[in-house]
């Protein structure tokens, strides 16, 4: 991995303005996933780094939120550009300890970024309200607050985009945040980190701790001072950071698990419908919280769809992400590909029949073949759990109605796909659906603009979009009287 910019490896984490190790100097080590080769390592630390953390950002907290909005969207304006100044070095970054491929590591990049343009610009329009009085004496006020001191934990998938969509609206707002990135990538987090600080970004405002995550979450739960806590990663981690965060009462945002399903009605244009099911399902080789993990098919098509489906699957290009033209790289580790293998071996026995993939490439390591199921049935475990990987089972269904019990037969409720030509339809079933973001003749709906986040098991909350920053926004009312 040839940095331009070797500023932007950083194997220290950030407490205040100094770049530290861990108080016992153990460390450990961040892996390539395509290789195991070792690319670094950061701190191993615990609970007394994390406190010392979140008493930097506390200290840090007054003269943040002081500044003005015109001030702080100003510093984040400059952060933004940063990141894409150095878009190919934390894309370089990214595809070797994700494993994705570079093309989409650039993309991730840009997309991480445009969270910080977005809130750059949000950060100077959080309004409150003038109310008409009930009486002549007063005047009824209502004015938004930065919560206060926040705490961020977020996954390996998207090692930048998942920390912007939480870093870019709490600064925005006048908060401040102590940051735990996943195990897998912690060198794009301290690399964003350090760009911070080189947009003026003060020392305390932001904190990013690398190490134990149990002791990490543990200070980050039960601190009274730490008064907002956002999680993304899967729904068991994020009941129990709720069940950790309750006796301090922390404002909470989960994005969490999801099982999308992507149904295709007999209206539907099957060439784009076949297109944005290859966008929504292997997209990060399957490793993303919106990725359709069930697909829907009426009967009438459904062969036709099937076809199409499958040459476009046997086409993709497994290799590891820094080889040209690569779109599948390797799954994040072990316990990610025997996930998958169980989900395949389950659908395998109970009756599905292999379309293409099937087994572990011959490249060996995490890498898998990606993967058609013909004939899934709801009693699999592909259908019921999130497979987080290269593997689309296909279902067949009749009517309308049907489908929409199929779709929203899971616990999950993140996101949905539905193809179809017929207004009529759209809205019924786009209105019928258990899930907070439904994407309508397409398969891609990530963009900072708009509210992400689910409903059921799939979390509390929504990030970016209009809505994003009043996570970190407190409304306080002002009743005048006297007058
Ligand atoms: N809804 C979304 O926006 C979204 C986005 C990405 C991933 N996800 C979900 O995340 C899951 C995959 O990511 P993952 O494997 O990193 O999830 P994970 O829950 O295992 O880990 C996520 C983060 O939580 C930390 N963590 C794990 N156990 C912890 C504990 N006991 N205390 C404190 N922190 C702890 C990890 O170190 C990591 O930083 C999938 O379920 C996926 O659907 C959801
Ligand atoms: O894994 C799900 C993330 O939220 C990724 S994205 O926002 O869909 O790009």
């Amino acid at each position: 991995m040839q940095l331009q910019n070797p500023q932007l490896l950083r194997q220290q984490a950030l407490i205040g303005n100094e770049w530290q190790d861990a108080d016992n100097q153990s460390r450990f080590d961040v892996a390539n996933p395509a290789s195991g080769a070792v690319i670094g390592s950061v701190p191993n630390m615990g609970a007394a780094e994390t406190r010392r953390a979140i008493a930097s950002a506390d200290a840090a907290w007054p003269a943040w939120r002081q500044r003005t909005a015109k001030e702080r969207s100003v510093i984040l304006r400059k952060w933004f550009d940063l990141v894409m100044a150095n878009q190919e070095d934390l894309a370089q970054l990214m595809t070797a300890e994700q494993g994705k491929p570079l093309a989409e590591a650039r993309g991730e990049v840009a997309y991480a970024a445009s969270f910080i343009e977005w809130f750059a610009e949000e950060a100077r329009r959080s309004y409150g309200d003038v109310v008409p009085s009930p009486a002549n004496d007063r005047r009824i006020v209502v004015i938004k607050q930065a919560v206060g001191v926040t705490a961020a934990i977020t996954p390996w998938n998207f090692p930048l985009a998942m920390i912007t969509r939480k870093a870019a609206p709490a600064l925005a707002a006048g908060c401040t945040m102590i940051l735990k990135p996943a195990e897998q990538t912690p060198l794009s987090a301290l690399a964003l980190a350090y760009l911070a600080q080189q947009a003026g970004v003060p020392g305390g405002v932001l904190n990013v701790v690398t190490g134990d995550a149990v002791q990490i979450g543990g200070e980050l739960t039960s601190s009274d001072v730490v008064r907002k806590l956002s999680f993304t990663g899967s729904t068991a981690v994020g009941r129990l950071l709720a069940s950790q965060s309750a006796n301090s009462l922390k404002k909470l945002s989960l994005e969490l698990g999801g099982n999308a399903p992507f149904v295709v009605f007999d209206d539907a244009d099957l060439d784009a419908a076949a297109d944005g099911a290859m966008a929504s399902k292997f997209r990060n080789t399957g490793q993303t919280c919106v990725c359709a993990n069930r697909i829907l098919v009426q009967a009438s098509v459904y062969d036709a769809f099937a076809a199409k489906l499958t040459a476009r699957v046997a086409a993709l290009k497994v290799a590891a992400g820094t080889e040209d033209g690569a779109t599948q790289g390797p799954l994040i580790d072990s316990d990610a590909l025997h996930k998958v293998e169980e989900h395949v071996a389950d659908a395998l026995a109970k009756g599905a029949k292999l379309a293409t993939g099937g087994a572990r490439h011959a490249l060996g390591g995490t890498f898998y073949e990606p993967t058609v199921l013909l004939n899934a049935t709801p009693d699999m475990q592909l259908a019921q759990e999130e497979t987080f990987g290269p593997v689309a089972g296909l279902f067949r269904f009749n009517t309308e109605e049907e489908a929409i019990a199929l779709a929203n037969a899971t616990e999950f409720g993140l996101s949905a796909y539905f193809y179809s030509r017929d207004v009529a339809r759209v809205w019924r079933v786009a209105e019928a659906l258990e899930v907070g973001m439904v994407g309508i003749n397409t398969g891609v709906i990530s963009h900072a603009e708009a509210p992400f986040g689910g409903v059921k098991q799939s979390g509390l909350g929504r990030e970016g979009g209009k809505y994003g920053i009043d996570e970190y926004l407190e409304l306080k009312y002002l009743c005048m009287g006297g007058l």
